[in-house]
This record gives structure tokens, C-alpha cells and sequence, in this order.
């Protein structure tokens, strides 16, 4: 009771100071006192305006504005079929190959529905069991339940289940033909999950940065900006073949410096996204050398280290590092590296179940543990995602009953990614304005489009860049979804669409190639 009275004569002396002549108030307030009611306190809810601003300032360009548009259509689709000038979206934006009918590997899948249903190995009998599952699939489930523990609903080791991390090792040391340890490999949610953690680490506030490729993954510039980090662009040069300049890094690095900025950290995509390009040999010594000088980790994103195309070798930048030592003595003592590796890509595919791996090299024990700290704080990586790495990098064998249809399935999956690459290069090639670099790998093309000043000055009056603009013509009159180049950041006065080359059939090509005709047409200047 006198709570409420309290209450009743803070809302009469806040209404009364407000007041000022404000009578209506006052009237409120001593009905309120009449009528005993309390008015509990009230803070103001949350906007907009309260959120962490380093969130606010992150952009996500693969899932921005053109795809959300492309959302609201397809909805639009559902509702009324009749009502655009298409029948579907085609999701050409993101690499996310399952969407766009890749059917996953069957011997993932087997292995993977046994171990999230054990019931059916450990009551079938192995008569009934052997009609339903090859002996290698059996085997496989098995081994990964025992490591895991028993249970794949059960939270693993934060680092990732031990045995699965022995499987990457075995695979890292047969590609690179050098040892690797299990304890240096972080199992993680997806590459994402490994590029949190290492840039929450070394870039923490504006006064220290990042070297980021031009175009870049915009997962980059995201988590940079989450940290409040400085992104450090270097410019990889389309004309050949987007390659890497070190002495630009050097200069981009020389130039941080000057400005206050430390650069900790250097951030290497091969195969590259969007560019399609595969760096040589020589390339990533050059990067190790800047690095080297100037103590900068190296995060090599590896991801599309499967996606190769036209037998141009993608090499490690681990391997490059350790011939480096092995022929330098010394002279890269001090390098860190961090590759990355993810389920996502390649033939799996499997970017649903977020699986992916980090190697560290070059770290201390005491880094190590921090960085295991930073994984515990989100306790493990999703099991099965693990379980999908592990199976990533140990396919059946040669000999093994699973083999020959694993590897049809895989071998169908690269020769169609091939081909559409090629054909939707071919496509680009024919394009008034457009010009393409041809993809030596990855999955995705960015061609560049030489839009005309009616064409920007259209974008402007629409607050548009023009690129955007392109795309989302695009988007409304055939269904196809794309990314603009400004989400990969471009050199300016440049205007670049990025696609992927997943989407099954070739109509929606030609549906592409009519609409850039009509739209050359009606943008002349
Ligand atoms: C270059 C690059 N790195 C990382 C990722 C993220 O992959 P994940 O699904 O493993 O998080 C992607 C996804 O498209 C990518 O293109």
C-alpha cells in the first residue's frame, strides 16, 4: 500500500514538474491519486539507436539489400505466379551449393544418418544392417560415435573431437607432404567460425588492422568492423588475372603504419571469392616475405582448395611456408599462419551443417590457449559438423566398397561446376560492355560491367550504386539474384556483378545474356 502511494505521488510531482501549465497532466495525476491505481515505472524500450554500433556499421553484401528483394519476389511468386515476368529465383548470390539442387555425397549422408540414429546399428542385426549400409559406411559411423564419445548430441572437447582432428592432420601432412599435429588443428562452426576467432584476437580497435583483398569475402570487412578494427585493403589486379602485388602490401603496410595503424594481420583467399583466381607458388612466397618483415599473421582461406578448374595446381600456403624454412634457414622462423578449411565448399557442399577446420602454425603453447578459451566460451562446434569434416578430408579409398559410386558422384559434381563456369564465362565474353576473367577456380565469376554515365546517373536518382542498380534490373526481370561489386569493395569507377556458376540449366543464362541487351540498349548515352 504505501509502495502505491509512493508511486501515485511520484507520477503527481512528475506530471506537476513537467506541467508548467499543463493542466491535463496535473488532472491525470490526481485521478490516478483518487483512484489509488499504480503506475508501475517504466524504462524506455530499445531502438535502433541503442545498438552496439560497431554491429550497425557491419554489411553483409550476400545477404543484403538485392537478395532481400529477391525474398519479398519470391513470396510475391508463391502468392501469384502470374504476376512477374519469371517463374522462379534463381539464387545466384551465395555459394551455397544444396540450394541449387548439388545432391550431398551419399556416403556423407549414410555415415552421418547412422550416427544420429545408432538405434539402427546397435539393434539391427549385421545380416539386416549389411542390406542397408556398405561395411566401409558401417565402420566409418562406428569410429566416429566411439570418438565422439558415444553420442553426437553430447558437447565435444571445444577444440573438436581429438579423433577427428587426427583424420585432418593425416590429411594436411599427405597433401603437403609435411608433418601436422592434431593439436594445432581448432575444429570450427563453418571457416566463419575460425575467422571470429582469429580476428577477435589480433584486431581489437581501430588502431590496428587488417590486410584485406580487394574484392574481398565480405565476411572480412563484417568481422572487422564487429571488432572495430581497421580493414587495410590491398588491390589484387584484374587485368592479370587478379593477381597479388606484394609491393602494393608492402605499401598498403608502410602506409597503416604512418597513420598509426598496426597492421597484425593479413588475410590471403586462394582459390579466390569472388575473383576465381589461384595464386603460384611464387605469389605466396612474396606474401610470406611482406609477412615475415613485418610479424603480420597470415590467414589463408582455403575454402575452394577442392574447386579447381583446368588442372592449374592450387598449393598450400602451408606447403609454400614450410619449403621457405626448409630452403631459408632462419628467415621465417617467425611467421604465423592460420589456414582454413570448411565443409561448406568443394563437392560436399555442406554449408547447412556448419563444419570447418583452422590450422595454427607458428603459434606459441600460450597463444594456443587462449585461443581454446575463446572456442570454450561457445562450448563446441556442432558434432555432426565436425563429423563432416572428418569425413571431408577421408573419402573411401581406393578399394573400399564405397569408392567407385563416391566417386562418380564427386567427379559428376566437378564436371558440371566446370562446365557452367566455362559456359557462363563464354556468355559473359559475348556482352557488349562486359569484360571476365576467366575463373581458374572456386565458384563464382566477376565480370566487370563498363555501365554507361545514363545507367549511373539512373542509379543515382534511385540512391543506388550503380552496380546495384544493375542487379536489381536484373533481379526484376528475370529472376536472377546476384551480388553487386561494391559489397566486395572495387576499384573505384569500376562496376562488377558477382555470380555464381551453381545454378543448374543454362535458360537462366540466356535469360541473363537477353536482359543485358535490353538494358545496354536502353542505358546508351
Ligand atoms: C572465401 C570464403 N571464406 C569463408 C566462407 C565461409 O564459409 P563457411 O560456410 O565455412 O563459414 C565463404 C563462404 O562463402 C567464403 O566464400
Amino acid at each position: 500500500m504505501l509502495g502505491r502511494i509512493a508511486i501515485v505521488r511520484n507520477v503527481q510531482r512528475t506530471a506537476l514538474k513537467r506541467s508548467t501549465g499543463c493542466s491535463v497532466l496535473r488532472q491525470f495525476s490526481v485521478q490516478a491519486a483518487l483512484f489509488k491505481q499504480p503506475v508501475p515505472p517504466k524504462g524506455r524500450s530499445k531502438t535502433v539507436d541503442d545498438i552496439n554500433k560497431c554491429v550497425l556499421n557491419a554489411k553483409y553484401a550476400v545477404r543484403g539489400r538485392i537478395p532481400l528483394l529477391a525474398e519479398a519476389l519470391k513470396t510475391q511468386l508463391a502468392e501469384n505466379p502470374e504476376s512477374l515476368p519469371f517463374s522462379k529465383i534463381i539464387n545466384a548470390n551465395i555459394g551455397n551449393p544444396q540450394q541449387l539442387d548439388q545432391k550431398p555425397l551419399s556416403f556423407y549422408r549414410q555415415v552421418i544418418s547412422l550416427i544420429q540414429n545408432p538405434d539402427i546399428l546397435n539393434q539391427l542385426s549385421p545380416a539386416e544392417l549389411s542390406k542397408l549400409y556398405k561395411p566401409d559406411v558401417i565402420e566409418r559411423a562406428q569410429r566416429l560415435l566411439k570418438d565422439a564419445g558415444g553420442s553426437v548430441g553430447a558437447y565435444s572437447q571445444s577444440q573438436g573431437v581429438a579423433g577427428y582432428r587426427e583424420t585432418v592432420a593425416d590429411f594436411i601432412a599427405n597433401r603437403d607432404g609435411e608433418p601436422a599435429n592434431a593439436n594445432d588443428i581448432f575444429l570450427t562452426s563453418g571457416a566463419s567460425g575460425s575467422v571470429a576467432h582469429i580476428l577477435q584476437l589480433f584486431c581489437s580497435s581501430p588502431e590496428n588492422g587488417c590486410l584485406i583483398p580487394i574484392p574481398q569475402y565480405p565476411l572480412y570487412t563484417a568481422t572487422l568492423a564487429l571488432n572495430n578494427a581497421s580493414a587495410l585493403p590491398y588491390f589484387l589486379d584484374e587485368e592479370s588475372g587478379w593477381s597479388t602485388d606484394p609491393q602494393q602490401i608492402e605499401d598498403v603496410v608502410k602506409d597503416a603504419i604512418k597513420r598509426g595503424v598496426t597492421p597484425t594481420t593479413i588475410v590471403v583467399i586462394n582459390p579466390g571469392n569472388p575473383t576465381g583466381a589461384i595464386l603460384s607458388a611464387e605469389n605466396i612466397e612474396a606474401i610470406f616475405e611482406v609477412a615475415a618483415r613485418y610479424g603480420l599473421v597470415v590467414i589463408a582461406d582455403e575454402v575452394y582448395q577442392e574447386n579447381g578448374f583446368d588442372d592449374v595446381e592450387f598449393i598450400s600456403m602451408k606447403k609454400v611456408l614450410r619449403v621457405l624454412q626448409k630452403t631459408q634457414p632462419g628467415a621465417y622462423d617467425n611467421v604465423q599462419l592460420v589456414s582454413l578449411h570448411s565443409i561448406s565448399k568443394g563437392v560436399s557442399g555442406e554449408c547447412g551443417q556448419r563444419g570447418g577446420y583452422m590450422e595454427l602454425v607458428g603459434f606459441s603453447e600460450e597463444v594456443k590457449q587462449v585461443i581454446l578459451k575463446l572456442a570454450s566460451i561457445s562450448l563446441c562446434p556442432v558434432v555432426t559438423g565436425q563429423a563432416l569434416v572428418d569425413l571431408m578430408v577421408s573419402p573411401p579409398k581406393e578399394g573400399e566398397p564405397s569408392y567407385e559410386q563416391d566417386q562418380k558422384e564427386r567427379n559428376a559434381i566437378h564436371e558440371a561446376l566446370k562446365e557452367r563456369a566455362s559456359l557462363l564465362h563464354r556468355a559473359f565474353q559475348s556482352l557488349e560492355g562486359v569484360s571476365c576473367q576467366k575463373p581458374l577456380g572456386a565458384m563464382y565469376l566477376f565480370p566487370k560491367i563498363d555501365l554507361s554515365k545514363k545507367a549511373i546517373a539512373k542509379a543515382g536518382s534511385l540512391g543506388m550504386t550503380p552496380d546495384e542498380y544493375y542487379c536489381k534490373e536484373l533481379l526484376e526481370a528475370t529472376g536472377i539474384c546476384t551480388v553487386p561489386g561494391s559489397g566486395f569493395h572495387q576499384v573505384p569507377g569500376t562496376f562488377h556483378v558477382r555470380t555464381t556458376f551453381l545454378a543448374p540449366g543454362t535458360e537462366w543464362i540466356e535469360s541473363w545474356k537477353e536482359f543485358h541487351e535490353k538494358f545496354w540498349d536502353a542505358h546508351r548515352d
